[in-house]
């Protein structure tokens, strides 16, 4: 039998599930990222340790990738809200934080145990929902893993802005969760549409667009002139904020929250 997950390493115990966790990603390695070293666990989160018993240590840059260093490495990507610097309302702001687990000698184990705790992470980072008698959760989705998404980003959007937005805030995300994608940047006024009339679905879970409304408009109406179409539209979509009115994306955010 697998051993049972994990409770919660400090600092993930202390964050609320609903909102703060709920974009959170992660990564294991046996070498440390590069990127923020500085609250590397140094005590191994082990699954019996108190939670307000977990160091972190700020010892910034003290141990550097090494191949005798038994220890594996899971990084925690989040997006909490957090207030704004003189402004005025919250806005989600990316966090960052590295863990290193060395429970024994053996580096293959550790990695184990680093992903198991990942794991762990992961699962609880899924929206939920407390239900009216306070007993059971409702889990809103949970995303396939591997999620293979097709992007479709229109680059006239907006101000032609979309495909900045994307390289500058979607791809870092994409990548952090590990979700592999293809970008697809429209070329002409139905190029979506004739993609998605015509493309494999079976190779995507999900089809995204960067844009305003008329995108997506492309890929339903792509869609529905498919002959598989009443599969076809069971295809979950996703919609990013890309154009200038974004009204169904503001819709959809708006509800969801
Ligand atoms: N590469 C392209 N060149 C020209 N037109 C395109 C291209 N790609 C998509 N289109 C068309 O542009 C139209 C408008 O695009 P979209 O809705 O994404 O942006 P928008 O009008 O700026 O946004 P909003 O709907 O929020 O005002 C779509 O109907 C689509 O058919």
């Amino acid at each position: 039998r697998a051993p049972p997950a994990p409770s919660l390493p400090f600092p993930f115990q202390s964050l609320g599930r609903d909102s703060e966790l709920e974009s959170c990603c992660y990564h294991t390695q046996r070498v440390p990222q590069q990127a923020d070293r500085s609250r590397v666990c140094t005590a191994p989160p082990s699954a019996h340790r108190p939670a307000g018993r977990v160091a972190l240590s700020a010892r910034d840059g003290e141990r550097r990738p090494d191949s005798a260093d038994v220890g594996a490495y899971f990084t925690a990507y989040f997006y909490p809200f957090k207030r704004r610097w003189m402004s005025a309302g919250v806005a989600r702001q990316r966090v960052e934080q590295c863990f290193r687990v060395a429970l024994v000698q053996d580096p293959l184990a550790n990695l184990q145990e680093a992903e198991r705790w990942a794991r762990a992470i992961r699962d609880a980072s899924v929206l939920r929902a407390p239900r009216r008698d306070g007993e059971h959760c409702m889990v809103y989705a949970e995303v396939r893993r591997p999620c293979r998404v097709m992007i479709l980003v229109n680059p006239h959007s907006g101000r032609g802005q979309a495909l900045q937005l994307f390289t500058g805030h979607i791809q870092g995300m994409l990548t952090e969760a590990a979700v592999p994608y293809t970008l697809v940047i429209t070329e002409h006024q139905n190029h979506a549409r004739e993609l998605v009339r015509k493309a494999d679905l079976s190779q995507w879970d999900a089809l995204v667009i960067m844009s305003g409304d008329g995108l997506l408009f492309e890929v339903i109406n792509g869609l529905m002139e498919r002959e598989d179409w009443q599969e076809a539209i069971q295809t979950p979509l996703g919609i990013l904020p890309g154009g200038s009115g974004n009204a169904l994306a503001a819709s959809v955010h708006h509800y969801s929250q």
